[in-house]
């Protein structure tokens, strides 16, 4: 299996009013394709601000960035960490950002629109994506008239309608009820094993590490350790210790 992602060294530190703030410390590992990977950690532990220099929202303070390929941590121009955005990732969050007078499917459809893409060829990869999601039939409703579930898988169905390589997902569970939780995971789970589409999922809820392949364990910045499934019980052991 190739490494899709790849950080050597990589830090990130802010600076806030209170002084500097590391929040990503020398941290260096690598996804692979197909991989469906988390990362988890205690609040503050740098999670979010992994996910966003992997998805070229923030440019690291130091150190090496390689995704798909591509040193994303040399683009300088906001305009080609656009464009890498565009091509190669998709991100889903917490909250869906759905927008409530466009139709399920006029929602799907906005980042091809970004592109470009002509208007039949918009539906048609719109409903492909909203079929992958398993939500076809909601195409002409509005976002209002879906449960907080459906209202993710329309964001998840958003994310992967340009095709991307990679899925970043920032607690994507974290406004849903246990069931719901299930569904968004058996999506994800179908989205990498049946269409390959390597996953880098953040998440509080340790429930859902065995959905993943490879969880990274975040402490104050800095990457503590790497599990596999049959490792997970230290990990969650690790976690419990600390409550
Ligand atoms: N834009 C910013 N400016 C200043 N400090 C920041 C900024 N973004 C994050 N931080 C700080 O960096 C550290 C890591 O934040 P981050 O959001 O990555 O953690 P997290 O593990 O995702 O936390 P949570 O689970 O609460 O979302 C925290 O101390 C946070 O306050």
């Amino acid at each position: 299996m190739s490494e899709i992602i790849i950080l050597e060294h990589v830090s990130k530190i802010y600076n806030s009013a209170s002084g500097p703030v590391i929040a990503v410390n020398d941290v260096s590992m690598s996804v692979r394709q197909g991989e469906f990977f988390a990362i988890v950690g205690p609040s503050g532990s740098g999670k979010t601000t992994m996910l966003h220099l992997i998805g070229g929202l923030d440019r690291p303070t130091s150190g090496k960035i390689i995704v798909a390929g591509r040193e994303i941590s040399s683009l300088r121009s906001d305009e080609s960490l656009s464009r890498y955005r565009n091509e190669i990732v998709g991100f889903v969050f917490q909250m869906f950002y759905l927008v409530p007078r466009l139709k399920v499917i006029e929602n799907v459809e906005l980042p091809l629109i970004k592109k470009g893409i002509q208007r039949d060829e918009r539906r048609k990869m719109a409903l492909e994506a909203l079929r992958m999601v398993g939500l076809e039939s909601a195409a002409l409703k509005y976002p209002t008239q879906l449960s907080g579930g459906e209202q993710q898988r329309v964001a998840i169905a958003r994310a992967i309608v340009g095709r991307p390589r990679i899925l970043l997902a920032d607690e994507p569970t974290g406004n849903l009820d246990a069931r719901n939780s299930q569904v968004i995971m058996d999506v994800f789970r179908k989205l990498n094993q049946e269409y390959g589409i390597t996953i880098v999922m953040v998440t509080h809820n340790l429930e859902l590490i065995w959905y993943c392949d490879r969880v990274a364990r975040m402490q104050s910045g800095s990457l503590v350790d790497i599990y596999t499934p049959d490792t997970y019980d230290q990990l969650i052991v690790s976690f419990v210790k600390k409550l």
